[in-house]
């Protein structure tokens, strides 16, 4: 039978353990250090965030992972790591769309770890504004929601901005109904949340909830911050939400598909080199004839170009008759990809690049 070690030398063993560990973390950051005054000494408006640098760490990570800790918790342990390491060589502001405790900001912590600074924004273009005016380095958007599509507003605002995208994030989304202190619950006459966060649970609220009023906001942290002060209403948010505004779940992970994610779209002033698995996205205007779409996507097609998303939206200029945004695996240097673009160009009204940037990791 195998011998078990007793509790004091296993502790023991730990803190040997975590002393190496120490030992070990001390040593990166200082190599970190170093990179950061190679970086200056190259350039001194050196970036210092490296998001396929980033990707390719956590993939090497993931792939030799030996367990027992899964592959993404280790992951997961190193990002907090490298985030610590990269403020240490510069500390980076990040604008989300807020406010505090949205799925945005829990999305931007996941991408960035908790050592980046992040800031509330009231609304996307004023996380566009933001980074266009160098307020902060990063933004982070919501894109898009497995349950509810697209959000609009963040493809149309890309259109108008010189902003790059330099990652994505994919969260998944777990809705809660949550009630303050003073709500009686038996009450509950008016539930607040985002709309896509109502839309996310409407058969729930629907099967639970039938006669409260749903009340759409901007935001889901704002529902949470709404119904603090309201004894009849309850909060559709997230778990920060919860915490943030100090407010009891009462029913867990209430959305309708338990599939439920959201993708988040990391911007910034500058483009990003490929790191081995990247994504392209672009926006295309054809002009509005028939054929415009074969046209289009036959290029990519021909050169095996794998296109994860396309979708139409309705043009807000002249020139901009159809316009597509599309989302393709490689990068914008990869010679297929490149040559694809070329041609695509030449079949388009306009064809802009928004960004290649590595698949998210996390
Ligand atoms: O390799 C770099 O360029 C670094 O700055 C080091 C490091 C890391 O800790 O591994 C830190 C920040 C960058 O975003 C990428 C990686």
């Amino acid at each position: 039978m195998e011998q078990l070690e007793s509790l004091d030398e296993l502790r023991q063993r730990i803190d040997q353990i975590d002393t190496e560990l120490l030992g070990l973390i001390s040593a990166r950051a200082r190599c970190a250090q170093q990179v950061a005054r190679v970086k200056l000494s190259d350039d001194a408006n050196a970036v210092f965030y490296r998001p396929e640098r980033e990707a390719q760490v956590l993939r090497r990570i993931m792939a030799l992972n030996p367990g027992p800790l899964a592959a993404e918790e280790m992951a997961r342990l190193f990002r907090e790591v490298m985030s610590a390491c990269l403020a240490l060589e510069r500390p980076i502001q990040v604008a989300y769309l807020g406010p505090e405790g949205t799925f945005t900001q829990q999305a931007a912590l996941k991408h960035f770890g908790d050592s980046a600074s992040t800031q509330p924004m009231p609304s996307i273009d004023d996380v566009f504004r933001e980074v266009e005016a160098g307020a902060v380095n990063y933004g982070v958007v919501p894109v898009e929601n497995s349950t509810e599509g697209v959000v609009n507003h963040t493809l149309d605002t890309f259109i108008g901005s010189a902003l790059k995208i330099c990652g994505e994030v994919v969260l998944r989304i777990h809705h809660h109904l949550m009630v303050g202190q003073n709500t009686q619950r038996q009450k509950i006459s008016r539930i607040y949340s985002h709309p896509q966060s109502l839309a996310q649970c409407r058969k729930w609220l629907d099967a639970h909830y039938p006669m409260a009023e749903r009340v759409a906001v901007s935001s889901n942290a704002e529902a949470a911050r709404l119904v603090k002060t309201e004894w009849h209403s309850a909060a559709i948010a997230g778990d920060m939400a919860a915490r943030r505004y100090g407010l009891e779940i009462i029913a867990e992970k209430i959305e309708d598909r338990p599939d439920n994610s959201t993708r988040f779209l990391i911007i910034s002033t500058d483009d990003v080199p490929p790191c081995g698995n990247d994504k392209t996205s672009l926006v295309v205007a054809m002009r509005n004839q028939p054929g415009a779409l074969h046209a289009l996507i036959e290029p990519f097609q021909r050169h095996g170009i794998d296109m994860t998303r396309l979708e139409t939206r309705p043009s807000r200029t002249g020139v901009w008759n159809y316009v597509f945004f599309i989302d393709l695996k490689g990068h914008r240097e990869d010679p297929v990809v490149a040559a694809a673009l070329e041609e695509v160009q030449l079949r388009a009204a306009e064809l802009k690049v928004l960004g290649s940037y590595p698949v998210g990791v996390l």
